[in-house]
């Protein structure tokens, strides 16, 4: 599958040899769509147009060469939405006041601020009151499972990791601070993440492959004591279970006794199987490049060789052919086109499909979707999108507001419950089963189920002024 981007062409038009009319229909017939026209010059002859245009990938190189062979067209630039949107990156920081004169520079700056850093050193917990700690979270990842891009390395996945940061302050009022590091050493990574940690309330660990990704997490939660969260292993089951509640509700069917099917057991496969489980889910086959787990099989990876026992009671053997037949769900988080025609025709009626892969899905919609009740996927040009953004900036919130000292079970099940209830009874449907990130009642209502869930399991350092009761 191919992601749409959307270019802007310049072009000079020379009215005595050519038309728009005929500029835009040889446009459509090379596969663009133009989505915006604006004059740059008017002149008697020639015209200096800036066209918009959505374009596949793969034909953006055709809509612009068959645009410059055209007589009495002289394309002069040719510039791509996307791209311009990451120059010099997407986030910077920003001084909460002005320095407008000596007084106010010897305030924040020395000699005043050390006043300030003396009475930190006596009380090291007045880093949360006198400094940005308390509202700052670091995205750290080593690059090496970038959405599905793989092992692309640090550099490569900053604008990822700019675009979180963006998230979380739009949606969440989070600063946070992508830090990407060139070392995939897992006793390096968590001793580079424990020596920065004191300036951060919270660490997202993010895009790091499995299983190293699991070690990573589990050594750092014990050795901090401020939330760390694998936001591809926890954030994309949350919003799994999230939508798979609802999706449910629309079928009429139950988590205890639905056929579920996940394949791709990386960092976002593992979380799932377990949360789903933890929510009572009990007929899970997990299925990876080694075929659907299975007890008995000596598996190099310790999660795997755990989710054996747990998962696949029927002890099916086999890959995704196998496992799917019959099955009521599929939740895809492996890479694009694992999951043909065939296989969404031999599951169960009602069919569930989520195909999460990122940037391109398990199965192309538009072919899965005639033979499937509800269709999710991670990206946000499709319906229902089951992407972990509907989950960091509200668990992250919480966890902060509340001081908690992790984030634990019980926060992540509150965490999914909420942002299914986001999604009101009489407006579930199929084309509806997860609210949109823009809806604003996502972070808040996740914020108050997790700070609740983290007061009630005695993880909350502080309970927030709005939830003293
Ligand atoms: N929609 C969302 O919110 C999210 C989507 N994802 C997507 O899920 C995918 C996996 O991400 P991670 O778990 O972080 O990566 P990962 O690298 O930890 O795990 C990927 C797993 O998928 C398996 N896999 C890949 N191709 C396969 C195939 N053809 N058949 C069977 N297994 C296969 C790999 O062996 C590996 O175990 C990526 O495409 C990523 O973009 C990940 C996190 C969030
Ligand atoms: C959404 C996300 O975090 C991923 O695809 O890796
Ligand atoms: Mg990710």
């Amino acid at each position: 599958m191919s992601i749409s981007t959307t270019i802007i062409i310049r072009l000079e038009i020379r009215k005595s040899i050519t038309s728009f009319g005929d500029v835009a229909s040889k446009i459509a017939t090379a596969g663009g769509d133009i989505v915006a026209i604006d004059v740059i010059r008017a002149g008697k002859d020639v015209t200096t147009r800036d066209i918009t245009v959505n374009v596949l990938d793969a034909g953006n190189e055709d809509v612009v060469s068959e645009l410059s062979e055209m007589a009495g067209i002289k394309v002069i630039n040719v510039s791509d939405r996307t791209f311009l949107a990451h120059l010099g990156g997407k986030i910077e920081v920003t001084p909460k006041m002005p320095i407008k004169n000596r007084e106010d520079l010897s305030q924040v700056y020395t000699p005043g601020v050390a006043r300030v850093c003396t009475a930190i050193a006596e009380d090291p917990s007045k880093a949360y009151s006198l400094t940005m700690k308390r509202n700052t979270v670091a995205v750290v990842t080593d690059g090496t499972a970038v959405l599905g891009l793989g092992d692309i390395g640090p550099e490569a996945a900053m604008p990822v990791m700019e675009g979180k940061a963006m998230l979380f302050k739009q949606l969440a009022g989070i600063d946070a601070f992508p830090l990407c590091l060139n070392t995939k050493d897992p006793d390096e990574i968590v001793s580079i993440i424990k020596a920065v940690s004191p300036g951060f309330g919270g660490i997202n660990l993010e895009d790091i492959s499995s299983p190293r990704c699991f070690e990573i997490e589990r050594r750092l939660a014990a050795e901090l004591d401020i939330p760390v969260f694998h936001d591809d292993q926890h954030g994309t089951a949350i919003v799994a279970l999230a939508g798979l509640l609802n999706a449910l509700k629309v079928v009429g069917k139950s988590i205890a006794t639905v056929r579920i099917v996940v394949i791709g057991i990386g960092a976002a496969g593992v979380s799932i199987c377990n949360l789903l489980l933890a929510a009572g889910a009990s007929h899970i086959a997990a299925v990876d490049r080694e075929g659907i787990l299975r007890r008995g099989v000596e598996y190099s990876h310790a999660e795997w060789l755990r989710l054996a026992e747990v998962t696949n009671e029927e002890g099916l053997v086999g890959g995704l052919t196998e496992a799917i037949k019959g099955a009521d769900v599929f939740i895809g988080v492996s890479g694009g086109g694992v999951l043909t025609i065939d296989h969404v025709k031999s599951m169960a009626p009602d069919r569930i499909v989520f195909a999460m892969a990122n940037p391109n899905p398990e199965i192309e919609p538009e072919l899965a979707e005639p033979y499937v009740r509800v269709l999710a996927t991670g990206r946000s040009d499709y319906p229902n999108q089951i992407n972990n953004v509907l989950c960091f900036p509200g668990i992250f919130r919480g966890a902060l507001d509340c001081r908690a000292r992790t984030v634990n079970l019980e926060m992540k099940l509150a965490a999914a419950q909420a942002i299914a209830s986001v999604v009101q009874e009489d407006e579930l449907n199929e084309q509806y089963i997860i609210p949109s990130i823009f809806n604003e009642k996502v972070v808040e209502q996740v914020r108050i189920a997790v700070i609740k869930a983290a007061i009630a399991t005695d993880m909350a350092r502080r309970i927030p002024k709005d939830l003293i009761s």
